[in-house]
Protein backbone atom coordinates (compact mmCIF):
# COMPACT_ATOMS: atom_id res chain seq x y z
CA UNK A 1 0.00 0.00 0.00
CA UNK A 2 1.38 3.51 -0.46
CA UNK A 3 2.03 5.69 2.32
CA UNK A 4 0.70 9.25 0.98
CA UNK A 5 0.74 11.39 4.17
CA UNK A 6 3.69 12.98 6.06
CA UNK A 7 4.14 13.00 10.03
CA UNK A 8 3.68 16.37 11.28
CA UNK A 9 5.36 16.74 13.88
CA UNK A 10 9.08 15.14 12.14
CA UNK A 11 11.16 18.06 12.02
CA UNK A 12 11.02 20.00 8.42
CA UNK A 13 14.25 18.27 7.00
CA UNK A 14 13.34 14.77 8.46
CA UNK A 15 9.69 14.77 7.09
CA UNK A 16 8.89 11.60 5.84
CA UNK A 17 6.29 8.71 5.56
CA UNK A 18 4.83 8.21 9.13
CA UNK A 19 7.31 6.14 11.23
CA UNK A 20 6.39 2.96 12.43
CA UNK A 21 7.76 4.08 15.97
CA UNK A 22 5.15 7.25 15.77
CA UNK A 23 2.39 5.86 14.84
CA UNK A 24 2.28 3.21 17.74
CA UNK A 25 3.46 5.20 20.03
CA UNK A 26 1.09 6.78 22.53
CA UNK A 27 3.95 8.39 24.67
CA UNK A 28 3.30 8.79 28.45
CA UNK A 29 5.03 10.66 30.48
CA UNK A 30 8.13 9.15 32.51
CA UNK A 31 8.71 11.00 36.07
CA UNK A 32 12.50 11.97 36.58
CA UNK A 33 13.40 11.23 40.13
CA UNK A 34 16.72 13.06 39.64
CA UNK A 35 17.92 16.10 41.34
CA UNK A 36 14.88 15.79 43.86
CA UNK A 37 15.07 17.70 46.26
CA UNK A 38 13.82 17.60 50.05
CA UNK A 39 11.19 19.84 50.07
CA UNK A 40 8.98 21.39 53.16
CA UNK A 41 6.36 23.60 54.32
CA UNK A 42 3.67 24.09 56.50
CA UNK A 43 0.27 22.22 55.22
CA UNK A 44 -2.13 23.65 57.55
CA UNK A 45 -3.46 27.71 58.12
CA UNK A 46 -0.76 29.56 59.60
CA UNK A 47 -2.26 30.94 63.24
CA UNK A 48 -3.45 30.06 66.74
CA UNK A 49 -5.29 26.58 66.18
CA UNK A 50 -5.28 23.57 67.86
CA UNK A 51 -2.73 21.65 65.31
CA UNK A 52 -0.29 22.49 62.80
CA UNK A 53 1.18 19.96 60.04
CA UNK A 54 4.48 20.67 58.52
CA UNK A 55 5.01 17.80 56.03
CA UNK A 56 8.30 16.99 54.29
CA UNK A 57 8.58 15.00 51.57
CA UNK A 58 11.81 13.82 49.61
CA UNK A 59 14.58 11.70 49.23
CA UNK A 60 16.35 13.05 52.84
CA UNK A 61 13.02 12.56 54.48
CA UNK A 62 14.25 9.92 56.58
CA UNK A 63 17.28 11.81 57.46
CA UNK A 64 14.96 15.11 58.90
CA UNK A 65 13.48 12.32 61.15
CA UNK A 66 16.36 11.41 62.60
CA UNK A 67 17.87 14.77 63.42
CA UNK A 68 14.87 16.78 64.45
CA UNK A 69 12.71 13.49 66.50
CA UNK A 70 13.69 12.36 69.37
CA UNK A 71 11.59 9.50 71.43
CA UNK A 72 11.78 9.22 75.03
CA UNK A 73 10.86 5.56 74.61
CA UNK A 74 12.84 4.45 71.20
CA UNK A 75 17.19 5.20 71.77
CA UNK A 76 17.74 7.41 68.90
CA UNK A 77 21.15 6.33 67.67
CA UNK A 78 21.90 3.16 68.08
CA UNK A 79 25.36 3.24 67.71
CA UNK A 80 27.84 2.21 64.40
CA UNK A 81 25.53 4.72 62.53
CA UNK A 82 22.55 2.47 63.05
CA UNK A 83 19.40 4.19 63.78
CA UNK A 84 16.01 2.97 64.40
CA UNK A 85 13.99 3.33 61.77
CA UNK A 86 10.47 4.66 62.49
CA UNK A 87 7.45 2.38 62.23
CA UNK A 88 6.02 3.28 58.67
CA UNK A 89 2.39 5.10 59.23
CA UNK A 90 2.44 5.02 62.75
CA UNK A 91 1.84 8.10 65.11
CA UNK A 92 4.29 8.85 67.40
CA UNK A 93 4.74 10.91 70.32
CA UNK A 94 8.17 12.64 70.49
CA UNK A 95 9.96 15.89 70.94
CA UNK A 96 10.55 18.46 68.17
CA UNK A 97 14.47 19.69 68.31
CA UNK A 98 16.94 21.81 66.76
CA UNK A 99 18.75 19.31 64.62
CA UNK A 100 21.95 21.61 65.27
CA UNK A 101 21.26 22.95 69.01
CA UNK A 102 19.54 19.95 70.04
CA UNK A 103 17.11 22.73 71.36
CA UNK A 104 13.98 21.42 72.10
CA UNK A 105 11.23 23.38 69.82
CA UNK A 106 8.31 21.19 70.22
CA UNK A 107 6.37 18.69 72.38
CA UNK A 108 3.86 16.52 69.08
CA UNK A 109 3.88 13.68 66.99
CA UNK A 110 5.53 12.98 63.90
CA UNK A 111 5.06 9.92 61.66
CA UNK A 112 6.59 8.42 58.72
CA UNK A 113 5.67 7.76 55.67
CA UNK A 114 7.79 4.85 53.08
CA UNK A 115 8.08 6.06 49.58
CA UNK A 116 6.26 5.09 46.99
CA UNK A 117 3.32 4.51 49.51
CA UNK A 118 2.89 8.66 50.43
CA UNK A 119 0.82 11.30 48.95
CA UNK A 120 3.86 12.22 46.85
CA UNK A 121 5.28 8.67 46.27
CA UNK A 122 8.58 10.14 48.05
CA UNK A 123 9.31 9.30 51.74
CA UNK A 124 7.25 11.93 54.07
CA UNK A 125 7.37 13.02 56.99
CA UNK A 126 4.74 14.73 59.33
CA UNK A 127 5.51 16.63 62.30
CA UNK A 128 2.43 17.49 64.34
CA UNK A 129 3.14 20.70 66.29
CA UNK A 130 0.37 23.31 68.41
CA UNK A 131 -0.19 25.90 66.39
CA UNK A 132 1.24 29.14 67.70
CA UNK A 133 3.31 31.08 65.20
CA UNK A 134 6.37 31.33 67.06
CA UNK A 135 6.55 27.48 67.10
CA UNK A 136 5.63 27.29 63.43
CA UNK A 137 8.34 29.80 62.63
CA UNK A 138 11.24 27.74 64.82
CA UNK A 139 10.72 24.99 63.53
CA UNK A 140 10.50 26.26 60.02
CA UNK A 141 14.02 27.88 60.80
CA UNK A 142 15.07 24.85 61.99
CA UNK A 143 14.33 22.60 58.98
CA UNK A 144 16.32 25.14 56.67
CA UNK A 145 19.15 25.03 58.61
CA UNK A 146 19.25 21.45 56.91
CA UNK A 147 21.79 21.35 53.53
CA UNK A 148 19.50 19.19 51.95
CA UNK A 149 15.89 21.07 52.50
CA UNK A 150 14.37 24.19 50.97
CA UNK A 151 11.27 25.38 51.31
CA UNK A 152 8.40 24.15 49.31
CA UNK A 153 6.66 25.93 46.14
CA UNK A 154 2.88 26.71 45.78
CA UNK A 155 1.44 23.04 45.18
CA UNK A 156 4.64 21.18 44.68
CA UNK A 157 4.07 18.31 47.16
CA UNK A 158 0.77 17.60 44.53
CA UNK A 159 3.24 18.17 41.83
CA UNK A 160 5.54 15.35 42.78
CA UNK A 161 2.55 13.36 43.43
CA UNK A 162 1.98 13.42 40.01
CA UNK A 163 5.23 13.20 38.24
CA UNK A 164 5.46 9.97 40.91
CA UNK A 165 1.98 8.88 39.17
CA UNK A 166 -0.57 8.71 42.34
CA UNK A 167 -2.96 11.40 40.42
CA UNK A 168 -3.28 12.38 36.82
CA UNK A 169 -4.10 16.06 35.97
CA UNK A 170 -7.84 16.28 36.22
CA UNK A 171 -7.46 14.39 39.89
CA UNK A 172 -4.85 17.36 40.31
CA UNK A 173 -7.80 19.54 39.61
CA UNK A 174 -10.15 18.11 41.37
CA UNK A 175 -8.05 18.16 44.61
CA UNK A 176 -7.69 21.95 43.98
CA UNK A 177 -11.50 22.30 43.17
CA UNK A 178 -11.98 19.92 46.51
CA UNK A 179 -9.59 22.88 48.70
CA UNK A 180 -11.64 25.76 47.00
CA UNK A 181 -15.46 24.43 47.15
CA UNK A 182 -17.61 26.83 49.06
CA UNK A 183 -21.09 24.56 48.84
CA UNK A 184 -22.09 21.19 48.74
CA UNK A 185 -22.63 20.36 45.16
CA UNK A 186 -18.68 21.81 44.15
CA UNK A 187 -17.46 19.74 47.19
CA UNK A 188 -19.27 16.77 45.37
CA UNK A 189 -18.06 17.52 41.68
CA UNK A 190 -14.49 17.55 43.36
CA UNK A 191 -14.43 14.69 45.37
CA UNK A 192 -15.60 12.57 42.40
CA UNK A 193 -12.51 14.22 39.95
CA UNK A 194 -10.17 13.73 43.20
CA UNK A 195 -11.11 10.35 43.44
CA UNK A 196 -10.11 9.58 39.78
CA UNK A 197 -13.51 9.20 38.38
CA UNK A 198 -13.23 11.31 35.41
CA UNK A 199 -9.74 10.16 35.02
CA UNK A 200 -11.58 6.61 34.61
CA UNK A 201 -14.03 8.21 31.92
CA UNK A 202 -11.37 10.02 29.71
CA UNK A 203 -9.93 7.34 29.98
CA UNK A 204 -12.21 4.92 28.44
CA UNK A 205 -12.94 7.20 25.47
CA UNK A 206 -8.65 7.25 24.98
CA UNK A 207 -9.06 3.31 24.92
CA UNK A 208 -11.85 3.42 22.48
CA UNK A 209 -9.98 5.61 20.01
CA UNK A 210 -7.53 3.43 20.63
CA UNK A 211 -8.99 0.67 19.42
CA UNK A 212 -10.41 2.11 16.34
CA UNK A 213 -6.50 2.97 15.66
CA UNK A 214 -5.41 -0.47 15.89
CA UNK A 215 -8.12 -1.65 13.21
CA UNK A 216 -6.27 0.92 10.86
CA UNK A 217 -2.93 0.16 11.77
CA UNK A 218 -3.56 -3.45 11.31
CA UNK A 219 -4.33 -2.81 7.56
CA UNK A 220 -0.79 -0.20 7.59
CA UNK A 221 0.59 -3.07 8.30
CA UNK A 222 -0.91 -6.02 6.40
CA UNK A 223 -3.43 -4.69 3.89
CA UNK A 224 -6.55 -5.30 3.08
CA UNK A 225 -7.24 -9.54 1.58
CA UNK A 226 -3.97 -10.04 3.55
CA UNK A 227 -5.00 -11.76 6.84
CA UNK A 228 -7.45 -9.49 7.82
CA UNK A 229 -11.18 -9.33 7.53
CA UNK A 230 -12.99 -6.89 4.86
CA UNK A 231 -14.52 -4.29 6.11
CA UNK A 232 -11.95 -3.26 9.39
CA UNK A 233 -11.97 0.44 8.28
CA UNK A 234 -15.40 0.78 8.09
CA UNK A 235 -15.83 -0.62 11.10
CA UNK A 236 -13.20 1.93 12.60
CA UNK A 237 -15.14 4.65 11.20
CA UNK A 238 -18.48 3.14 12.69
CA UNK A 239 -17.01 3.50 15.71
CA UNK A 240 -15.33 6.44 15.33
CA UNK A 241 -18.64 8.21 14.64
CA UNK A 242 -20.28 6.58 17.80
CA UNK A 243 -17.69 7.98 19.76
CA UNK A 244 -17.63 11.66 18.18
CA UNK A 245 -21.34 11.39 19.05
CA UNK A 246 -20.20 10.59 22.94
CA UNK A 247 -17.73 13.30 22.81
CA UNK A 248 -19.65 15.91 21.47
CA UNK A 249 -22.63 15.10 23.91
CA UNK A 250 -19.96 15.95 26.59
CA UNK A 251 -18.84 19.07 25.10
CA UNK A 252 -22.77 20.36 24.04
CA UNK A 253 -23.56 20.39 28.06
CA UNK A 254 -23.99 24.15 28.33
CA UNK A 255 -20.73 24.30 30.47
CA UNK A 256 -22.54 22.93 33.13
CA UNK A 257 -19.50 21.62 34.86
CA UNK A 258 -17.56 24.60 34.68
CA UNK A 259 -20.57 26.57 35.70
CA UNK A 260 -21.08 24.31 38.94
CA UNK A 261 -17.41 24.55 39.71
CA UNK A 262 -16.70 27.75 39.25
CA UNK A 263 -20.08 29.38 40.47
CA UNK A 264 -23.30 30.11 38.30
CA UNK A 265 -23.53 33.37 37.76
CA UNK A 266 -27.04 35.11 38.55
CA UNK A 267 -28.13 39.49 37.54
CA UNK A 268 -30.52 41.13 39.25
CA UNK A 269 -32.01 43.47 37.24
CA UNK A 270 -35.71 45.92 36.47
CA UNK A 271 -36.26 49.15 36.78
CA UNK A 272 -35.44 51.17 39.74
CA UNK A 273 -37.03 51.21 42.95
CA UNK A 274 -38.62 47.80 42.15
CA UNK A 275 -36.77 45.80 45.37
CA UNK A 276 -33.67 44.19 43.03
CA UNK A 277 -31.23 45.26 46.23
CA UNK A 278 -34.11 44.19 48.49
CA UNK A 279 -34.12 40.92 46.92
CA UNK A 280 -30.04 40.93 46.88
CA UNK A 281 -30.50 41.42 50.97
CA UNK A 282 -32.77 38.63 51.24
CA UNK A 283 -30.75 36.08 49.19
CA UNK A 284 -27.76 37.06 51.19
CA UNK A 285 -29.26 37.18 54.86
CA UNK A 286 -27.82 40.39 55.28
CA UNK A 287 -27.68 44.20 54.48
CA UNK A 288 -25.55 43.63 51.74
CA UNK A 289 -27.12 46.79 49.88
CA UNK A 290 -28.54 50.27 50.77
CA UNK A 291 -32.49 49.97 50.30
CA UNK A 292 -34.18 53.73 50.23
CA UNK A 293 -37.37 54.99 48.54
CA UNK A 294 -35.28 56.92 45.81
CA UNK A 295 -35.22 55.15 42.75
CA UNK A 296 -31.64 54.86 41.04
CA UNK A 297 -30.07 54.58 44.78
CA UNK A 298 -27.86 51.27 43.21
CA UNK A 299 -25.34 53.17 40.63
CA UNK A 300 -22.90 50.13 40.25
CA UNK A 301 -22.55 46.18 40.41
CA UNK A 302 -22.39 44.50 43.61
CA UNK A 303 -21.65 41.54 43.62
CA UNK A 304 -21.71 38.41 46.31
CA UNK A 305 -21.19 34.39 45.99
CA UNK A 306 -24.01 32.72 47.87
CA UNK A 307 -25.04 29.34 48.64
CA UNK A 308 -28.28 28.77 47.28
CA UNK A 309 -30.00 24.82 47.91
CA UNK A 310 -26.17 23.50 47.81
CA UNK A 311 -25.37 26.05 44.08
CA UNK A 312 -22.63 28.21 44.07
CA UNK A 313 -24.07 31.40 43.05
CA UNK A 314 -21.96 34.74 42.42
CA UNK A 315 -25.10 37.09 42.72
CA UNK A 316 -25.19 40.49 41.02
CA UNK A 317 -27.50 43.58 41.81
CA UNK A 318 -27.26 46.10 39.31
CA UNK A 319 -28.39 49.49 39.16
CA UNK A 320 -32.03 50.29 38.14
CA UNK A 321 -32.75 50.72 34.40
CA UNK A 322 -34.31 54.13 32.74
CA UNK A 323 -33.53 56.65 30.89
CA UNK A 324 -30.87 59.21 32.58
CA UNK A 325 -29.01 62.41 31.81
CA UNK A 326 -27.22 61.28 35.19
CA UNK A 327 -23.47 60.36 33.98
CA UNK A 328 -22.39 58.23 36.83
CA UNK A 329 -26.13 56.81 36.58
CA UNK A 330 -25.64 56.26 33.04
CA UNK A 331 -22.16 54.37 33.46
CA UNK A 332 -24.16 51.87 36.14
CA UNK A 333 -27.06 51.34 33.54
CA UNK A 334 -24.04 50.33 30.94
CA UNK A 335 -22.65 47.59 33.62
CA UNK A 336 -26.29 46.41 34.33
CA UNK A 337 -26.77 45.05 30.61
CA UNK A 338 -22.94 43.62 30.67
CA UNK A 339 -23.55 42.24 34.03
CA UNK A 340 -27.46 40.87 32.67
CA UNK A 341 -25.51 40.07 29.39
CA UNK A 342 -22.50 37.75 30.79
CA UNK A 343 -25.02 35.82 33.29
CA UNK A 344 -25.94 32.34 33.07
CA UNK A 345 -29.13 33.26 34.56
CA UNK A 346 -31.15 36.60 35.30
CA UNK A 347 -33.83 37.82 37.81
CA UNK A 348 -35.89 40.63 36.57
CA UNK A 349 -37.72 42.14 39.57
CA UNK A 350 -40.60 43.73 38.61
CA UNK A 351 -43.27 45.90 40.87
CA UNK A 352 -46.66 44.26 40.61
CA UNK A 353 -48.44 47.57 41.31
CA UNK A 354 -46.48 49.57 38.74
CA UNK A 355 -47.13 47.10 36.35
CA UNK A 356 -50.88 47.12 36.48
CA UNK A 357 -50.67 50.71 36.63
CA UNK A 358 -49.45 50.91 33.57
CA UNK A 359 -52.60 49.36 32.07
CA UNK A 360 -54.98 50.55 34.24
CA UNK A 361 -56.63 54.21 33.43
CA UNK A 362 -56.00 56.35 37.02
CA UNK A 363 -59.57 55.83 38.12
CA UNK A 364 -59.09 51.76 38.40
CA UNK A 365 -56.12 51.31 39.75
CA UNK A 366 -55.43 48.43 41.85
CA UNK A 367 -58.55 47.38 40.51
CA UNK A 368 -59.57 43.82 39.30
CA UNK A 369 -60.43 45.19 36.07
CA UNK A 370 -56.85 46.40 35.37
CA UNK A 371 -55.71 42.83 36.02
CA UNK A 372 -58.46 41.75 33.14
CA UNK A 373 -57.19 44.34 31.12
CA UNK A 374 -58.25 46.76 28.45
CA UNK A 375 -55.03 47.68 27.75
CA UNK A 376 -52.15 44.93 28.67
CA UNK A 377 -49.37 45.75 31.20
CA UNK A 378 -46.14 47.21 30.18
CA UNK A 379 -42.25 46.81 30.46
CA UNK A 380 -40.30 49.47 30.27
CA UNK A 381 -38.32 49.00 27.05
CA UNK A 382 -35.25 49.31 28.16
CA UNK A 383 -35.51 46.08 30.82
CA UNK A 384 -37.51 44.16 27.91
CA UNK A 385 -34.65 44.79 26.03
CA UNK A 386 -32.36 42.35 28.76
CA UNK A 387 -34.98 39.45 29.02
CA UNK A 388 -33.58 36.42 27.33
CA UNK A 389 -35.00 32.42 28.23
CA UNK A 390 -32.88 32.55 31.19
CA UNK A 391 -35.12 35.55 32.58
CA UNK A 392 -37.48 34.70 35.76
CA UNK A 393 -39.54 37.56 36.94
CA UNK A 394 -40.28 38.24 40.79
CA UNK A 395 -43.39 40.26 40.73
CA UNK A 396 -42.66 42.05 43.95
CA UNK A 397 -44.58 44.33 46.46
CA UNK A 398 -47.70 42.04 46.08
CA UNK A 399 -48.50 43.81 49.79
CA UNK A 400 -49.55 46.75 48.10
CA UNK A 401 -52.49 44.83 46.55
CA UNK A 402 -55.51 43.50 47.37
CA UNK A 403 -54.63 39.80 47.57
CA UNK A 404 -57.42 38.20 44.67
CA UNK A 405 -56.12 40.92 42.83
CA UNK A 406 -52.18 40.13 42.79
CA UNK A 407 -53.21 36.44 41.98
CA UNK A 408 -55.84 37.22 39.46
CA UNK A 409 -53.16 39.49 37.81
CA UNK A 410 -50.61 37.18 38.15
CA UNK A 411 -51.99 35.46 35.12
CA UNK A 412 -52.22 38.76 32.98
CA UNK A 413 -48.55 39.54 34.07
CA UNK A 414 -47.70 36.41 33.21
CA UNK A 415 -48.78 36.65 29.32
CA UNK A 416 -46.99 39.77 29.24
CA UNK A 417 -43.69 38.48 30.45
CA UNK A 418 -44.34 35.34 28.15
CA UNK A 419 -44.54 37.52 24.74
CA UNK A 420 -41.75 39.60 26.64
CA UNK A 421 -39.51 36.16 26.56
CA UNK A 422 -40.41 35.15 22.99
CA UNK A 423 -39.39 37.76 21.39
CA UNK A 424 -37.27 37.44 18.38
CA UNK A 425 -34.01 37.02 18.99
CA UNK A 426 -30.78 37.37 16.26
CA UNK A 427 -33.94 36.70 13.56
CA UNK A 428 -34.93 33.49 15.61
CA UNK A 429 -37.91 32.99 17.22
CA UNK A 430 -36.88 32.32 20.79
CA UNK A 431 -39.37 29.88 22.24
CA UNK A 432 -41.33 31.13 25.55
CA UNK A 433 -40.13 30.73 28.81
CA UNK A 434 -41.75 32.77 31.00
CA UNK A 435 -44.10 30.29 32.25
CA UNK A 436 -45.84 29.68 35.52
CA UNK A 437 -42.72 28.05 37.34
CA UNK A 438 -40.29 30.87 36.30
CA UNK A 439 -42.58 33.43 37.73
CA UNK A 440 -43.25 34.78 40.94
CA UNK A 441 -45.05 37.08 43.50
CA UNK A 442 -43.45 38.20 46.34
CA UNK A 443 -43.78 40.52 48.87
CA UNK A 444 -39.84 41.55 49.96
CA UNK A 445 -41.49 43.74 52.57
CA UNK A 446 -43.13 41.40 54.26
CA UNK A 447 -41.99 38.56 53.18
CA UNK A 448 -45.21 36.40 51.61
CA UNK A 449 -44.26 34.17 48.88
CA UNK A 450 -39.81 34.67 49.72
CA UNK A 451 -39.17 31.32 51.03
CA UNK A 452 -41.61 29.59 48.37
CA UNK A 453 -39.65 31.64 45.73
CA UNK A 454 -36.53 30.39 46.87
CA UNK A 455 -37.32 27.07 46.85
CA UNK A 456 -38.77 27.04 43.70
CA UNK A 457 -36.06 28.82 41.93
CA UNK A 458 -33.38 26.74 43.90
CA UNK A 459 -35.07 23.64 41.82
CA UNK A 460 -35.72 25.16 38.74
CA UNK A 461 -31.48 26.12 38.95
CA UNK A 462 -31.11 21.84 40.11
CA UNK A 463 -33.33 21.01 36.97
CA UNK A 464 -31.39 23.47 34.53
CA UNK A 465 -27.79 22.17 36.00
CA UNK A 466 -29.34 18.45 36.06
CA UNK A 467 -28.45 18.41 39.92
CA UNK A 468 -30.12 16.64 42.23
CA UNK A 469 -30.22 17.39 45.94
CA UNK A 470 -29.90 13.52 46.33
CA UNK A 471 -26.48 12.81 46.30
CA UNK A 472 -27.03 9.45 45.19
CA UNK A 473 -28.11 10.99 41.47
CA UNK A 474 -24.65 12.49 40.82
CA UNK A 475 -23.41 9.06 39.42
CA UNK A 476 -21.82 9.38 36.21
CA UNK A 477 -24.94 10.20 33.76
CA UNK A 478 -25.41 13.31 35.37
CA UNK A 479 -21.95 14.02 36.75
CA UNK A 480 -20.79 16.62 34.09
CA UNK A 481 -17.46 15.23 32.61
CA UNK A 482 -15.81 18.85 31.74
CA UNK A 483 -14.95 20.97 34.94
CA UNK A 484 -12.63 23.46 33.71
CA UNK A 485 -11.99 24.91 30.01
CA UNK A 486 -8.58 23.59 29.41
CA UNK A 487 -10.38 19.89 29.52
CA UNK A 488 -12.50 21.57 26.99
CA UNK A 489 -10.14 22.56 24.75
CA UNK A 490 -8.68 19.15 24.52
CA UNK A 491 -11.90 17.07 24.31
CA UNK A 492 -12.87 19.70 21.17
CA UNK A 493 -9.38 18.96 19.47
CA UNK A 494 -10.40 15.43 19.64
CA UNK A 495 -13.45 16.18 18.45
CA UNK A 496 -12.13 17.53 15.16
CA UNK A 497 -9.40 15.28 14.61
CA UNK A 498 -11.88 12.17 14.59
CA UNK A 499 -14.03 14.22 12.22
CA UNK A 500 -11.14 14.20 10.25
CA UNK A 501 -10.57 10.57 10.33
CA UNK A 502 -14.10 10.26 9.12
CA UNK A 503 -13.63 12.37 6.16
CA UNK A 504 -10.82 11.14 5.37
CA UNK A 505 -11.38 8.21 2.40
CA UNK A 506 -9.66 4.31 3.19
CA UNK A 507 -6.89 4.83 0.47
CA UNK A 508 -5.34 7.34 2.92
CA UNK A 509 -5.41 5.04 5.68
CA UNK A 510 -2.21 6.45 6.76
CA UNK A 511 -3.37 9.74 7.09
CA UNK A 512 -6.53 8.47 8.77
CA UNK A 513 -4.38 6.48 11.59
CA UNK A 514 -2.68 9.61 12.18
CA UNK A 515 -5.99 11.89 12.60
CA UNK A 516 -6.92 9.15 15.25
CA UNK A 517 -3.16 9.25 17.14
CA UNK A 518 -3.74 13.30 17.43
CA UNK A 519 -7.20 12.40 18.84
CA UNK A 520 -6.03 10.20 21.12
CA UNK A 521 -3.25 12.23 22.28
CA UNK A 522 -5.65 14.91 22.54
CA UNK A 523 -7.21 12.82 25.21
CA UNK A 524 -4.24 11.78 27.14
CA UNK A 525 -3.57 15.51 27.34
CA UNK A 526 -6.48 16.07 29.55
CA UNK A 527 -5.23 13.18 32.32
CA UNK A 528 -1.55 14.37 31.44
CA UNK A 529 -0.09 11.63 30.38
CA UNK A 530 0.89 13.37 26.90
CA UNK A 531 3.26 16.04 26.93
CA UNK A 532 2.40 17.59 30.34
CA UNK A 533 5.03 19.85 30.38
CA UNK A 534 3.93 22.90 29.17
CA UNK A 535 0.88 22.90 31.02
CA UNK A 536 1.95 21.59 34.23
CA UNK A 537 2.76 25.28 35.49
CA UNK A 538 -0.77 26.25 34.47
CA UNK A 539 -2.40 23.37 36.53
CA UNK A 540 -0.12 24.05 40.00
CA UNK A 541 0.14 27.90 40.34
CA UNK A 542 -3.54 28.04 42.14
CA UNK A 543 -2.19 25.40 44.98
CA UNK A 544 -1.32 26.74 48.46
CA UNK A 545 2.33 26.20 49.71
CA UNK A 546 2.16 23.24 51.82
CA UNK A 547 -0.66 21.34 49.25
N1 LIG B 1 -44.30 47.92 49.95
C1 LIG B 1 -43.19 47.31 49.59
N2 LIG B 1 -42.06 48.01 49.45
C2 LIG B 1 -40.94 47.37 49.08
C3 LIG B 1 -40.92 45.99 48.82
N3 LIG B 1 -39.67 45.66 48.46
C4 LIG B 1 -38.92 46.77 48.51
N4 LIG B 1 -39.69 47.81 48.87
C5 LIG B 1 -39.28 49.17 49.05
O1 LIG B 1 -39.02 49.72 47.77
C6 LIG B 1 -37.97 50.69 47.85
C7 LIG B 1 -36.88 50.34 46.85
O2 LIG B 1 -36.31 49.11 47.21
P1 LIG B 1 -34.91 48.66 46.65
O3 LIG B 1 -34.68 47.28 47.09
O4 LIG B 1 -33.87 49.67 46.99
O5 LIG B 1 -35.20 48.72 45.11
P2 LIG B 1 -34.15 48.73 43.90
O6 LIG B 1 -34.84 48.09 42.77
O7 LIG B 1 -32.86 48.17 44.32
O8 LIG B 1 -33.99 50.27 43.65
P3 LIG B 1 -32.88 51.09 42.85
O9 LIG B 1 -31.68 51.16 43.72
O10 LIG B 1 -33.54 52.39 42.64
O11 LIG B 1 -32.61 50.39 41.57
C8 LIG B 1 -37.50 50.66 49.30
O12 LIG B 1 -38.12 51.70 50.00
C9 LIG B 1 -38.01 49.33 49.83
O13 LIG B 1 -38.23 49.31 51.21
C10 LIG B 1 -42.15 45.27 48.98
O14 LIG B 1 -42.25 44.07 48.78
N5 LIG B 1 -43.24 45.98 49.35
Amino acid sequence: MMLKTFCRQCPAAARNFLCASRIRGISTVTPSDAQRSTIFALSTPPGKAGVAVIRVSGPDALDVWKRVIRNARRRGDLGNGIYYQPEQRKMEKCKIVHPESGELLDDGLAVFFKGPKSFTTEDVVELHLHSGRAIISAVLSALATIKSCRPAEPGEFTRRAFLGGRMDLTQVEGLRDLLEAQTDTQRKLALRAAAGDMRVRFEELRTQIIHCLAMVEALIDFGEGEEIEEGVYEQAQIEARNLLQAINGHLNDSRRGEILRTGIRLAIFGPPNAGKSSLLNFLARREAAIVTPIPGTTRDVIELSLDIGGLPIIVADTAGLRKTEDLVESIGIERTKEAVQAADVSICVLSLPEMLNSAASPSKRKSLEAAEHQSMPQIPSSVASLITQNTCFLLNKADLLDSTIATTSLGVVSQVLERATGKEADGEKMEATARWENVWTVSLQNGKGTEEFLQSFAKSLKHRYDISADESVLNDSYMPLITHTRQRVHLESAARFIEAFLSTPPEDVVLAAEELRYAAQAVGKISGLIDVEDVLDVVFKDFCIGK
